[in-house]
Order: C-alpha cells, then sequence, then structure tokens
C-alpha cells in the first residue's frame, strides 16, 4: 500500500464524486481510485491561485511536511499531481465530516466525548511538535470525523516547520493565544492555549471570549477574561484544566504530557479515540 502511494498518479486514475467544500485555494471532491475503489478526497487548487499569493514554496514545503506526518488523529495527505492549471491533493476522506457540524446540532458534547476529541488533539498535537510542526490554526472547521467517529486535524494550510519562535499572524480570533493577538514571537504553547479554547467550547458550545465585536475579543483575550455559565453543568475537573491551559504566561500553561495525565483526561476519555 505505501509503495502503491508513492507512484505517479494522474486525474484518470480517479473517479470524481460529490462536491465536499471550497478549501483555501480551490474545491475539494470525494473521489474514488478506479482500480482499488478507495474512497479519497481530491483537492484541487489551481496554479495561478498559488502563484497570484505566492504560495507554491510554501506548498512545496508543506507537502513535504504533510507526507510526513503519520498518525491516527491527523488527516493524511497519500499524495499529489499536477496538469499545466492546477495541483491535485490526494486526501483521506473523513466520512463523518466536519466536527463543528456535530457540535452547532447538539449544542454542547458530553464530557466523555469532549475528554475523548482533547486526548486525541492533544496526542496529535505531541506527535506534531516531536516533528518540530506547530498547528496554530486548530479550530472546530478543521477538525474532522471519520467512519469511526475519530478526530482527525485536517488544515494545514498554515502549518510551519518551526525551530524557533514564529511571528506571522493567522487564524480567525476566538482561538488566538495572546502573543499572537499582540502579534509578538510565539512557540508551540500557542497549540495548548487552543486546547483549552476547544475544551471549553466543545463543553459550553460557544469559545470562552466570544465577544460582539473584534475588538472586544481582543480584550477578553488579553484579560484572559474567562468565566464558566452556570449550565450546562460540567465538573470541576474540566473547569481545572481548562483553567490550566487559558493562561496569558505561555510557559506556565499545562504541557501536552500533563494534559494527558489530567484526572479529568483519565477519567472520561475513551482512550481509543
Ligand atoms: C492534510 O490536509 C491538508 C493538507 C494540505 C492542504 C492545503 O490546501 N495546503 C495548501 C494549499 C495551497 C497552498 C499551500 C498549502 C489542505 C489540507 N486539508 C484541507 O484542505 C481540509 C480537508 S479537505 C479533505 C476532506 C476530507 N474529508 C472530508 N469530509 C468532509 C469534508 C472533508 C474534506
Amino acid at each position: 500500500e505505501e509503495d502503491n502511494l508513492q507512484r505517479q498518479w494522474s486525474l484518470k486514475d480517479f473517479e470524481i464524486g460529490k462536491p465536499l467544500g471550497r478549501g483555501k485555494f480551490g474545491r475539494v471532491y470525494v473521489a474514488r481510485e478506479v482500480k482499488s475503489k478507495y474512497v479519497v478526497a481530491l483537492k484541487i487548487i489551481f496554479k495561478e491561485q498559488i502563484e497570484k499569493y505566492r504560495l507554491h514554496h510554501q506548498l512545496g514545503r508543506e507537502m513535504e511536511i504533510q507526507s510526513n506526518l503519520h498518525h491516527p488523529n491527523i488527516l493524511r495527505l497519500y499524495g499529489w499531481f499536477h496538469d499545466p492549471e492546477r495541483v491535485f491533493l490526494i486526501l483521506e476522506y473523513a466520512h463523518n465530516g466536519e466536527l463543528y457540524k456535530e457540535l452547532r446540532k447538539r449544542g454542547h458534547l458530553t464530557e466523555m466525548q469532549a475528554a475523548t476529541y482533547i486526548l486525541s488533539l492533544t496526542e496529535a498535537l505531541a506527535y506534531c511538535h516531536e516533528k518540530h510542526v506547530i498547528h496554530r490554526d486548530i479550530k472546530p472547521e478543521n477538525l474532522l470525523l471519520d467512519h469511526e467517529g475519530r478526530l482527525k486535524i485536517a488544515d494545514f494550510g498554515w502549518s510551519v516547520q518551526s525551530r524557533g519562535k514564529r511571528h506571522t499572524m493567522c487564524g480567525t480570533l476566538d482561538y488566538l493565544a495572546p502573543e499572537m493577538v499582540e502579534n509578538k514571537a510565539h512557540d508551540y504553547a500557542v497549540d495548548n492555549w487552543t486546547l483549552g479554547i476547544l475544551c471549553y467550547e466543545f463543553l459550553y458550545g460557544v469559545p470562552p471570549f466570544e465577544a460582539e465585536s473584534q475588538a472586544d475579543t481582543f480584550k477578553r483575550i488579553m484579560k484572559v477574561d474567562l468565566s464558566f455559565p452556570a449550565t450546562p453543568v460540567v465538573s470541576l475537573e474540566a473547569k481545572n484544566l481548562i483553567s490550566r491551559l487559558l493562561v496569558k504566561d505561555s510557559s506556565r500553561r499545562l504541557s501536552l504530557q500533563k494534559i494527558m495525565e489530567h484526572p479529568w483526561i483519565i477519567k472520561n476519555a475513551n482512550p481509543m479515540g
């Protein structure tokens, strides 16, 4: 299977199915590899779009990063090919779609479901960090669910190979750590902050610093203006974990290892994702 994935692919190897949505730079379709009948997601990106945003070097670097990321909670990039005007990414297809839609449909998740997703995310991030990859854009829209309901971090449109501090802004505001909002140098610890945001949003259905305006969201993030609503009822351990991640000083945020060992995770997460 592995060597098969490295072979030269072309469009005639695939039957294109329904559109899955518009990504940053192109459209994504369900597709089936003709010989193996294997179902994938095919992302079609127009080269003139990449040239326009001067992203061809980023795309190349990203393909390097992606093809070496093999983790059960990270969406696979199986390979890519191109024709004169388009680049095609052969991506894993997550049959149960966007976690975001499930969260909106159910309002908020159970503590077991939330803890299971947070553990999966933590393990995936620990894996990325040991490969010197910061994701920096973990938000519900970028989280998908496979046919077994297992979480997949899906979008690496902005991942970077990082050995030092990063300075570029990215992502929507609700998930930005203070050091990113202040456009300060930031590092791996931004992902720990984001885990706190997501844990809160999984349990309450809304991100903790949501506000009418961007300016107000900025202020709430910078103040770490965190409060827990009376409903839905959430355990003290869950609030403890959130409070130990949403810490302004990035060096004092709970480490990924400590998250995996936290009582709320041990008690509520399904270790098989
Ligand atoms: C590993 O993933 C990715 C790797 C690279 C890129 C990318 O575009 N890189 C880029 C492009 C241009 C310039 C520079 C860099 C994007 C993704 N991932 C996605 O685009 C989201 C899931 S698309 C698949 C997919 C699967 N399963 C689903 N189920 C329901 C919807 C759905 C959607």
